[in-house]
């Protein structure tokens, strides 16, 4: 058989020898069943074509051409992109190779490039059938290269292997708790959570507790050598691929219920996580976007997070105000929704009249109802997200929000002022009759109350408001007719409209407009000779009561909603605040960005 093989120029070399060698121990035992079985499997085409594979992988391996030379060729392409883009108007050149670099598909060859040079990638192989007996029981031997990370507390084992261990309450064994993503355990691929440990470097850890088994494990060198039963139902644990969006700040150091404080992962309202495992309903694993190759840590899942959230509120609405584990709420919501949900004649909330002031255009009383979804919103946790690529000529709008005399329409009508062939305000609706010299669709479109009032009914409308009689409101219709002329739609809203705005038809872009300091508010202000807009007939400087409400309005849209924003400008220096909405129009028409996923197709 083995003249057969190696007459085969297919067969592997490594192979053939084993088996020439297998036929001279053969000679001189007596054979029996472990030689036939060995003899049996060298000579599988099985495994032969597996060793060919690896041979070929491992040759090309090897080649040094193959090795990629940066793995973050996405991020050089949005500097060349926006270096070309200062340079478009000078030359044509500049301008055709911007649009080739600007396509969504070489964007998403890129990032296949990136995804591959960083290794971003696990095969998800299907369990190789044993054929076991049932009666005997299996052991595994794992050695794992002991980390060199320090160990903060003497409480897990997480740091140096990656994985946790308990002992299990029924057996009184000690059992793999938890394997960390991206941890020596895991790499490893050899140790499944509810393995029972049975020996750690040759000690044997029954009826010891995990203490003693962390104490052996700090006192070892080197290698650290598991002999693990195998748990029943391995859990084939597949790594997710949902990504979520922060809604709130975390840090495992103040927070008393997570079981391990060094397996944890601190991130702030914002930052985009990579949830690698649900497994566990209370505690989820995950990365941040923004550290991929870092090992995954502890997050609390939505479910322990609401909980968390509730009981808090509970506390302090039962005046025992117990201290804030993990969450960086300052500011506190006249109720909580979560414990008035259930009462739907509640209406302390609705209704409320927002009255503006100011020139003609903002002379609308606003009466939006508190909307119920977002009571459910303001339990903050996290918000599924993908990246949205940007389309040429489709434009999303840009949402200017910000406390009332902040300075969002001033920043608005420079906009315009800049191109208004491109950015354009939608024409509000009005029941009021028309004017002389005024053109219907021009100022405003005129339509009945009726009309008005069944579009406002159906949901059609972002904001509405009642003054002096007459309905005036901007349907989200106008919205999207500016979307589809290839123009930037450009808003600045009353905040309560962001429900109505933030929908997977109109994907908006919100900036926040934010007031500085008091000092730098009062000294921007008074030099600019800026008139407020408190006053009704707009003749007059902003007091200092005014400037006090502004900041307090700030604190409380950044609570309410801070969690919608994609930017924020902080309006200072009125030109320089222009040159970053400048920069952030530029942003969302060409970057891909990260929205709910539910916008993205
Ligand atoms: N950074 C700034 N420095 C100096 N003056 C400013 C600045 N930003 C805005 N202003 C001035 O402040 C006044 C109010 O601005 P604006 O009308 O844009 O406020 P607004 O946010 O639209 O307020 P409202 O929502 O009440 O209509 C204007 O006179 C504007 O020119």
């Amino acid at each position: 058989m083995a003249d057969v093989i190696t007459a085969d120029s297919n067969w592997d070399p490594a192979l053939s020898k084993l088996i020439s060698s297998l036929q001279d121990v053969e000679k001189i035992s007596s054979g029996g069943e472990d030689i036939d079985f060995l003899k049996g499997l060298l000579q599988s085409k099985e495994l032969n074509a597996l060793v060919n594979v690896h041979s070929k992988v491992a040759k090309i391996c090897k080649d040094d051409r193959l090795i990629p030379t940066l793995s973050t060729a996405t991020k050089i392409h949005y500097e060349v992109l926006e270096l070309l883009s200062q340079r478009c108007h000078i030359s044509p050149l500049c301008k055709e190779a911007f649009h080739l670099l600007k396509s969504p598909h070489l964007h998403s060859l890129l990032a296949a490039h990136d995804a591959i040079a960083q290794k971003d990638f696990q095969p998800l192989l299907p369990e190789i059938p044993v054929e076991m007996d049932e009666d005997e029981e299996t052991i595994k031997i794992v050695t794992l290269v002991k980390s060199d990370e320090p160990l903060v507390s003497a409480q897990s084992m997480e740091p140096i292997v990656g994985a946790t261990i308990k002992t299990d309450e029924e057996t009184g064994k000690i059992i793999i708790a938890r394997i960390m993503h991206g941890g020596a355990a895991d790499r490893s691929g050899l140790i499944h959570v509810g393995d029972e440990v049975m020996e750690v470097n040759g000690v044997d850890v029954e009826g010891k507790t995990p203490t003693d088994v962390l104490t052996i494990l700090q006192n070892s060198e080197g290698t650290i050598t598991f002999k693990l039963v195998p748990s029943d139902g391995k859990s084939g644990c597949r790594e997710s691929k949902v990504r979520v969006k922060a809604h709130f700040d975390y840090s495992p150091e103040t927070d008393p219920y997570i079981p391990c404080k060094e397996a944890g992962l601190a991130f702030n309202r914002g930052d985009v996580l990579h949830i690698v495992s649900q497994d566990d309903a209370y505690w989820w694993q995950a990365r941040k976007e923004t550290e991929r190759s870092a090992r995954a840590g502890l997050i609390p899942s939505r479910a322990l997070q609401e909980r968390r959230v509730i009981h808090e509120r509970t506390q302090k609405a039962q005046g025992n105000d117990s201290k804030s584990t993990c969450t960086s709420i300052c500011y506190t919501p006249p109720a909580s929704p979560m414990l008035t949900s259930n009462n739907s004649n509640n209406t302390s909330n609705t209704n409320s009249t927002i009255t503006c002031r100011g020139p003609k255009t903002k002379k609308i009383m606003y009466d939006l109802a508190e909307n119920n979804d977002f009571d459910r919103e303001m339990i903050a946790t996290y918000e599924e997200v993908a990246k949205l690529y940007p389309r040429q000529g489709v434009y999303r709008p840009i949402v200017l929000i910000g406390a009332p005399g902040v300075g969002r329409n001033e920043l608005k009508r420079r906009l315009m002022a800049r191109d208004p062939e491109k950015f354009r305000n939608p024409v509000p609706y009005t029941t009021r009759p028309i004017r002389q010299g005024e053109v219907a669709g021009r100022e405003y479109i005129f339509v009945t109350r009726e009309k008005m009032e069944a579009d406002i009914a159906a949901g059609k409308f972002i904001e509405h408001g009642e003054y002096k009689g007459h309905l005036y409101g901007t349907s989200g219709e106008s919205v999207k007719a500016i979307v589809n002329t290839g123009s930037v739609c450009i808003l600045s809203p009353h905040y309560q409209a962001i429900k109505a705005l933030r929908t997977p038809q109109l994907k908006p872009y919100i900036v926040h407009i934010k007031p500085p300091s008091f000092e730098k508010l009062k000294e921007s202000r008074t030099s600019a000779r800026a008139k407020s807009t408190f006053d009704e007939t707009n003749s007059r400087g902003f007091t200092d009561e005014e400037f006090e409400e502004m900041i307090k309005s700030a604190e409380k849209i950044d609570f309410l909603y801070g969690h919608f924003f994609d930017d924020e400008i902080l309006n200072d220096d009125l030109a320089h605040s222009f040159e970053i909405l400048v920069s952030c129009v530029q942003r969302a028409e060409e970057e891909p960005l990260w929205t709910p996923a539910s916008w993205v197709q």
